[in-house]
């Protein structure tokens, strides 16, 4: 299995090569050129039956889930959570960066079972074999606007996906569902729709916010872990944004400023539930807002833009 330490020298020697890579369709789904160039691996991708999949649209809380999933299965042991960065514990399915670093898919060969698996693959382009191992998968859903804005953010310093450019164009983008990974409104309602045909967990972030403790209970109960009280708190604590900021562990400083420039903006930025308000004009939040109660009717899917 390669180490964390190979992988950060492999990162570190080759992050030059990497540049904003332009977005082509998979399944009518935009991608990054590299996942659709290495597309046939990752559709072949043999799920074993004890995979975890963390299922999310970019930006909607993955990191965090990753964080807390994380913890419930070293049961608090905050050592063990530390013992490598997010990316390397939970590799990233569909993710392809420049050889020699390893797809998500080559990393993932040799991570013993059980293992998580982070994936942004809308249902329909998730590889068959983790519904046929009934495979257990969390889903976290975030309200449309702050998950554009976190987007529009993370553009800006995520040097390998398409430049952003102005925001009112950014926000027009979204709402065409013209972005890296596809439609908000369809990944968002699928999930939902799926949710009980398949294992999945659908966890709302607002709903993360409000109640910490609550959500990662009912994460425990999915996985079937049991926690004394004060392991519980713990986890709540250092899944909280101020000490996952400050985790070199969950914040992605590992990655080399070429690749994610947290001088542009930090990867754990906000952390909030509302933070839309300073970005949404008025106009275009009613807009947004008409737009989003045509393309959402008859859908039974609700979410709060503010707790
Ligand atoms: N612990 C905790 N509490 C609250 N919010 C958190 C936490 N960890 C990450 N975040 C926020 O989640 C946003 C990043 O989303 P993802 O982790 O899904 O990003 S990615 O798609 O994996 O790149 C990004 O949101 P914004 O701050 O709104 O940009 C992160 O700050």
């Amino acid at each position: 299995m390669p180490t964390s330490k190979d992988y950060s020298e492999a990162l570190h020697d080759h992050h030059d090569t990497f540049h904003r890579f332009p977005l082509h369709m998979v399944h009518g789904i935009p991608l990054m050129e590299p996942i659709v160039q290495q597309w046939g691996p990752i559709e072949d991708f043999q799920a074993r039956p004890d995979d975890l999949l963390i299922a999310t649209y970019p930006k909607a809380g993955t990191t965090w889930m990753q964080e807390i999933v994380d913890l419930i299965l070293v049961r608090g042991d905050v050592e063990k959570a530390h013992r490598a960065p997010t990316h390397i514990r939970m590799p990233f399915l569909e993710i392809c960066p420049t050889p020699p670093m390893p797809s998500g898919v080559q990393q993932l060969v040799d991570v013993p079972s059980p293992r998580v698996i982070k994936t942004h693959l809308p249902f329909q382009l998730v590889p068959k074999s983790f519904w046929e191992n009934r495979c257990k998968v969390i889903y976290v859903a975030r309200n449309a606007k702050d998950n554009v804005v976190s987007y529009y953010f993370f553009d800006q310093m995520n040097k390998t996906q398409p430049e952003p450019g102005p925001w009112e164009l950014y926000l027009r983008k979204f709402m065409e569902e013209k972005l890296a990974w596809g439609s908000w409104y369809d990944h968002v309602c699928r999930y939902w729709d799926e949710r009980t045909n398949h294992n999945i967990l659908y966890v709302f972030y607002e709903d993360m916010k409000e109640d910490p403790a609550r959500e990662i209970r009912r994460v425990m109960d999915f996985l079937e872990v049991e926690l004394p009280p004060e392991v519980l708190e713990k986890i709540v604590w250092q899944t909280s944004f101020q000490v996952m900021k400050e985790n070199p562990m969950a914040n992605y400083s590992s990655v080399p400023s070429t690749i994610l420039d947290q001088d542009v903006s930090p990867f754990m930025r906000k952390g909030e539930v509302g933070n839309w308000k300073n970005y949404f004009t008025v106009a275009q939040s009613e807009v947004f807002d008409a737009h989003y109660q045509r393309r959402m009717e008859g859908s039974s899917l609700h979410f709060r833009t503010q707790i």
